[in-house]
């Protein structure tokens, strides 16, 4: 008879390997699914600590909508399974792991590679957004490198199918948006502004408004304090696109079909990502 396609995946179907990161809730590990041969990453979260939390219908939105995302910048949830005590999701491999391992190495990125990962950033977005999702939680550790250097998004945990404005608090700091930090209602557009977080820290190498203390940072998110320093010199084309992002008034935020059109990102990025 036909293999039915959602096939029941359990532990026995796959050989598990290094550990590939530690996560608040779990851990990930390199894993080979046996008869295949074909290497995924697994991502174990405890049951019991989902239940402590209450983010069960966190996981089972992020499992619906990973599953309906199909986009070589965003990283496949391909299925997930679960025993008594753990839940199992089966995630593509991106060979060379988290996107801000490899900032912190260089200290920062070209202002090529810089706009090469701004654009896939910008396409992934712009599908998730055509597809009614806001991922909310865009930051350097959600992002990683598949073995070609390509980026991809990762971990769905907070993001939300939104037709409506959301109101839930999420994010680490840094990359808030204001209506974010003011717990206003907010749309698509917080990660218009995260974009332009991104692209600051791939040039200098930090976000721009770190400060010594959370209150700072809010502050300094809020009055949108943005300075340039001097070193390293960045182009004025790409000072022009954070300025441009990093808008209070969501609705004057640059879209996401601008930045693509945006000088900086046709000079810089390389088109095949
Ligand atoms: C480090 N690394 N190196 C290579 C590599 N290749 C693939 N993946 C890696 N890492 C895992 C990336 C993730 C993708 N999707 C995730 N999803 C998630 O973590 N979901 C999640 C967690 C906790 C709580 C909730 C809940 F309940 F709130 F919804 C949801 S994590 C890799």
């Amino acid at each position: 008879q036909v293999e039915n396609c959602k096939r029941q995946w359990s532990l026995q179907d796959f050989q598990i390997g290094k550990p590939l990161g530690k996560g608040k809730f779990g851990s990930v590990y390199l894993a080979r699914e046996v008869k295949s041969k074909y290497v995924v990453a697994l991502k174990i979260l405890f049951k019991e600590q989902i239940e402590k939390y209450r983010i069960h219908h966190q996981l089972r939105r992020e499992m619906e909508i990973q599953t309906s995302l199909c986009h070589p910048n965003i990283l496949r949830l391909y299925g997930w399974f679960h025993d008594n005590e753990r839940i199992f999701l089966i995630l593509e491999y991106a060979l060379r792991g988290e996107l801000y391992r490899e900032l912190r190495k260089n200290g920062r990125f070209s202002e090529k590679q810089a706009a090469t990962y701004i654009a896939s950033l910008t396409h992934a977005l712009a599908y998730c957004h055509e597809n009614h999702v806001i991922h909310r939680d865009i930051k350097p550790e959600n992002l990683l490198l598949d073995h070609e250097g390509r980026l991809k998004i990762a971990d769905f945990g907070w993001s939300v199918q939104s037709k409506s404005k959301r109101h839930t608090m999420c994010g680490t700091l840094d990359y808030l948006a204001p209506e974010m930090v003011e717990n206003k209602a907010h749309d698509y557009a917080v990660d218009n502004w995260t974009l332009g977080i991104l692209c600051y820290e791939f040039l200098y190498g930090a976000p721009p408004f770190e400060a010594e203390s959370q209150k700072d940072t809010f502050r300094r998110i809020m009055k949108v304090d943005l300075s340039f320093p001097s070193t390293p010199s960045v182009s004025a084309e790409a000072k022009n696109l954070i300025l441009r992002l990093l808008v209070k008034d969501s609705s004057k935020r640059l879209s996401l079909q601008k930045i693509l059109e945006h000088p900086w990102i046709i000079k810089n990025a390389d088109p095949n990502g």
